[in-house]
């Protein structure tokens, strides 16, 4: 195994916050046991998900049936898809990836005091690991900033003063706009599953948890034995994820691996565990990763959405009969949330343990 491959001019040393020297491959705890390493000759990047037009299910327009057939479709076969004609300025995108790019530009010192790795803390820097057999934990080759959509001056009084100005003013109209573009799909998902328009928007509640996550991913010397972020589904119910040019997720289809390629101007949706409990197992919340590569950098914002922490989530009863019992039972999400966070880095699916046994 060669570890010293050269590092493209192209490639700015990046030091994680949490770190007294910039990031490198070999003493790190980086290197991922083989059975969990991406095996890029394996992935399929012919086919990937469906892309979507809403051109035609814009606020004042009835939703368009062919664009709930193709979304319904593309729940069910692959959890994902992109939007594009959405309704969002590029201009509004454009400046949250600018804002994104620069705080993760700032000097790692200056991020360090917001670095943690205890979840309770609403705003973070953090480093994502996967906890092994053995129980070593292998760092992920990536950082990212999590923090609540609202209220931003909260998240904005912590950052280094130079950035707030850029940052609050690319996420504010960046929140407004992806809040109405979520409460499109859940209308058109909604109504794909053969429910009431406003029937998934409601089930949330009306003080949905919205978290934002914006990742950065430096260049990586060998993308061969390293991850950005490892295998997961999201514990929320919609994401909403801009990609930069660099395409690097990957979601599993059928066992599979499938990269995603970027599309300009695009959202990659993805629906996550709490959809898949309320849909009682109709759509699905896929597992999906993201790889390094070892030209340039990337960055992705991802916009969660989900339950309101004391609402209770459980299938849908109208989605449940003689044919489809129910495969979930009730929780409130802070149950969920409280289950997610005991597993520390060792990804299990934390949905099945409130799974139903199946009878039959
Ligand atoms: O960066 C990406 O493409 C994936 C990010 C992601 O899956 C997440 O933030 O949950
Ligand atoms: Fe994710």
């Amino acid at each position: 195994m060669n570890l010293d491959l050269k590092i493209s001019n192209k490639m700015k040393s990046f030091q994680l916050a949490n770190e007294s020297s910039p990031l490198s491959v070999t003493p790190n705890n980086f290197i991922l046991p083989e059975s969990k390493r991406p095996n890029h000759s394996e992935v399929k990047s012919l086919d990937s998900i469906p892309i979507i037009d809403l051109s035609y299910s814009h606020d004042n327009n009835p939703p368009s049936l062919e664009v709930i057939h193709k979304i319904s479709k593309a729940c069910e076969e692959f959890g994902f898809f992109q939007v594009v004609n959405h309704g969002v300025p590029e201009q509004v995108c454009h400046k949250m990836m600018k804002a994104i790019t620069n705080l993760f530009e700032l000097p790692s010192e200056e991020r360090e005091s917001l670095y943690s790795t205890d979840h309770t803390k609403s705003v973070r820097f953090l480093n994502y690991y996967l906890k092994v057999e053995g129980g070593e934990k292998i760092k992920c080759w990536s950082e990212c900033f999590s923090h609540p959509w609202y209220p931003i001056d909260d998240t904005i009084s912590l950052l280094p003063e130079k950035i707030r100005t850029q940052y609050r003013e690319a996420f504010t109209e960046y929140a407004k706009e992806i809040g109405s573009l979520v409460r499109r799909l859940l209308g058109l998902i909604s109504i794909g599953l053969g429910l009431e328009e406003d029937c998934l928007l409601k089930k949330l509640g009306e003080q949905p948890r919205q978290r934002a996550q914006a990742n950065f991913y430096p260049p990586c010397p060998d993308p061969e034995l390293t991850m950005g972020l490892t295998e997961h589904t999201d514990l929320n119910a919609l994401t909403v994820l801009l990609q930069s040019e660099v395409s690097g997720l990957q979601v599993n289809k059928d066992g599979k691996w499938i990269s995603v390629p970027f599309v300009p101007n695009a959202f990659v949706i993805n629906l996550a565990d709490q959809i898949q409990v309320l849909s009682n197992g109709r759509y699905k919340s896929v597992l999906h990763r993201a790889v390094t590569n070892n030209v340039s950098q990337r960055v992705s914002m991802a916009m969660f959405y989900g339950p309101s922490v004391d609402n209770t989530v459980g299938p849908i009863q109208v989605l449940i009969d003689e044919e489809h019992p129910p495969k979930y039972r009730n929780y409130r999400f802070s149950e969920f949330l409280e289950e997610f966070f005991k597993q520390e880095g060792r990804r299990r699916m934390v949905k099945e343990a409130f799974e139903l046994p199946n009878e039959n």
